[in-house]
């Protein structure tokens, strides 16, 4: 469902991506695991189309999205939870969902219902700031919000960065539950655990590239770990 050759970018004068290809298959999971500063975040961003791609293609749903803006590659399916969920502070949980809805030019009623039932712990929040949250129900509300605009490929970035174990395993059903619906993942995520949990396929992104695959069982093993990802965490 997404293909991605040669893909280029960085910022200013300094190239980030040099070159990274890979691909996700319609309603998969894949991990990409790298070092800091590898580009996985700026790999996510060119994908959304935040960041131009200087060169490569991409591909999704049959159609090349590489020149399109961030709106439109929302509407043809791509959703997007950055890094530190970037949740409107000062807007109630109920308005950051709407919010959602509104910026992909639809009314929010329904969507909004939906996404509650898929999402019920927001309920009790809907009128409180999204920064009064702890750091677990913003991720979840993040998680919540991008789905608002009915994603065909989820972009996720670093989710269990800065949560509780038990949110972690909280999202762990919920990323499964919406891949049981059809849904395709793509994930950074330095959390080993939650990258083996959900991941069919995971991808080694080292300086701007992908350099190769790894089987997630490999992940169980301390010594693989330490050759693929120099860290045994
Ligand atoms: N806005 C920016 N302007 C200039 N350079 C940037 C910017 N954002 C990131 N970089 C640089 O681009 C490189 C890749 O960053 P990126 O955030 O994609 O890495 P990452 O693999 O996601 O790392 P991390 O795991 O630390 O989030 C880094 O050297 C970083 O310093």
């Amino acid at each position: 469902m997404l293909e991605v050759e040669g893909l280029v970018a960085g910022y200013g004068r300094i190239g980030v991506l040099h070159g990274a290809s890979l691909g996700v298959g319609q309603g998969s999971c894949v991990g990409i695991l790298g070092h800091n500063g590898m580009g996985k975040t700026t790999l996510l961003r060119a994908l959304m189309g935040l960041l131009p791609a200087r060169q490569g293609r991409i591909r999704f749903q049959g159609a090349e999205i590489q020149r399109l803006p961030p709106h439109l590659r929302a509407r043809s399916g791509l959703g997007y939870v950055p890094q530190g969920r970037l949740i409107f502070p000062g807007l109630s949980v109920a308005d950051n969902l709407r919010f959602a809805v509104l910026a992909k030019g639809e009314t929010p009623g329904r969507v909004v219902e939906e996404v509650l039932e898929e999402f019920p712990e927001l309920r009790r929040l809907l009128e409180r700031p999204g920064g009064a949250l702890s750091g677990g129900e913003q991720q979840l509300l993040a998680l919540a919000r991008a789905l608002c605009g009915r994603p065909r490929l989820l972009l996720l970035d670093e989710p269990t960065e800065g949560i509780q174990p038990s949110i972690v395993e909280a999202m762990v059903e919920r990323i499964h539950a919406l891949r049981r619906r059809g849904l395709a993942v793509l994930l950074v995520e330095q959390n080993l655990d939650f990258i083996q949990a959900l991941a069919d396929r995971i991808l080694m992104i080292h300086r701007g590239r992908i350099t190769r695959e790894i089987p997630p069982t490999a992940l169980g093993d301390p010594a693989l770990v330490q050759e693929f990802v120099g860290t045994s965490a």
